[in-house]
């Protein structure tokens, strides 16, 4: 399997604080990959290591077969969106893509030029007077006109309402299938990632929870209900990863490679939820510091 990121036993310290601990992970290429959890989880850590803007403190981490920013071939390589969509506030749309042709070797101005038009941006208006949803296409245009093989988006969509987060995405999704780019992906917001993404990887307490391809977590978890007192057993071997109790109602997400007659699907957003209140009751069990 040929991937795109693969860390072991990845770490990062800033002084005192253990960011991200014992990260281990295989980022298949092809993927759109969604990275959750909850504020200080350690997502953008994660994102500046695969993008080379950090180091890290232990373990190792391979971008695309390479050391993260390891040349300038590599650094071509790797698109990055940061939290925002950081853009020029000085500079109008057209000259964004002047300055992105400038730097990067393999600039695809037509494509460039195609997505601004296509999008409505206006080549002539300052990046600073651009709303929110305009100044984040204008950021995924100029990483998507790098011709990466991976992007990095952190957040691209925290700041933008429904619609524009919508049409966003869809944006994504098309321009994607179109480039064949990898993409990682960081967003709280898990209906969203469910759209778009067909990798997930939870983080929490700067550990990972669970990672894979999301066909292969949802054939493997399963919701029971019905689970109190009296109710069901979870499967012999099954994991139980969170079980709650809400007016009366029981039930339980369980991972298990086997059968489980009578469960209920569980979709993304379940998964995720259920590893991350695992993680945050584990926290407050153990009042574990980082
Ligand atoms: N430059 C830094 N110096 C010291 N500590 C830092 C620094 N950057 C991040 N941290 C700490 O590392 C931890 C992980 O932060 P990080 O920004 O990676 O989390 P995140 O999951 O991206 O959070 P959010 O969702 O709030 O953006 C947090 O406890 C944060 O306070």
């Amino acid at each position: 399997m040929t991937a795109v990121i693969r860390t072991e036993a990845l770490s990062k310290r800033y002084r005192r604080r253990l960011a991200l601990d014992d990260c281990t992970l295989t980022v298949p290429a092809g993927r759109i990959a969604g990275l959750v959890g909850p504020n200080g989880a350690g997502k953008s850590t994660l994102l500046g290591l695969v993008c080379g803007m950090l180091t890290p403190t232990g373990g190792s981490i391979e971008v695309l077969g390479h050391r993260p920013a390891d040349s300038a071939a590599q650094l071509a390589r790797v698109g990055f969106v940061a939290q925002d969509a950081p853009v020029y506030a000085r500079l109008t749309v057209a000259e964004h893509l002047r300055l992105g042709a400038r730097l990067n070797p393999r600039w695809d101005a037509a494509l460039a030029e195609r997505r601004v038009r296509a999008r409505g941006l206006d080549p002539g208006q300052k990046a600073g007077s651009l709303s929110g949803g305009q100044r984040a296409q204008l950021a995924l245009t100029v990483a998507a006109a790098k011709r990466a093989d991976l992007l990095v988006l952190d957040e691209p969509v925290a700041a933008l309402d429904p619609l524009a987060r919508r049409a966003f995405l869809r944006d994504l999704l098309e321009f994607v299938d179109e480039l064949r780019v990898s993409v990682v992906l960081s967003s709280h917001l898990l209906g969203d990632l469910e759209q778009v993404c067909d990798h997930l990887i939870v983080l929490a307490d700067g550990r990972v929870q669970v990672a894979g391809d999301v066909a292969d977590l949802l054939a493997v978890h399963h919701r029971l209900t019905d689970t109190g007192p009296d109710g069901r057993r979870p499967p012999d071997g099954a994991e139980v990863i969170h079980a709650e109790q809400t007016r009366g109602d029981s039930s339980m997400v369980v991972r298990t490679d086997r059968p489980v007659p009578g469960a209920d699907p569980v979709d993304l957003e379940d998964i995720a939820m259920a590893y991350l209140t695992r993680a945050a009751a584990a926290t407050l069990m153990t009042g574990a510091h980082r």
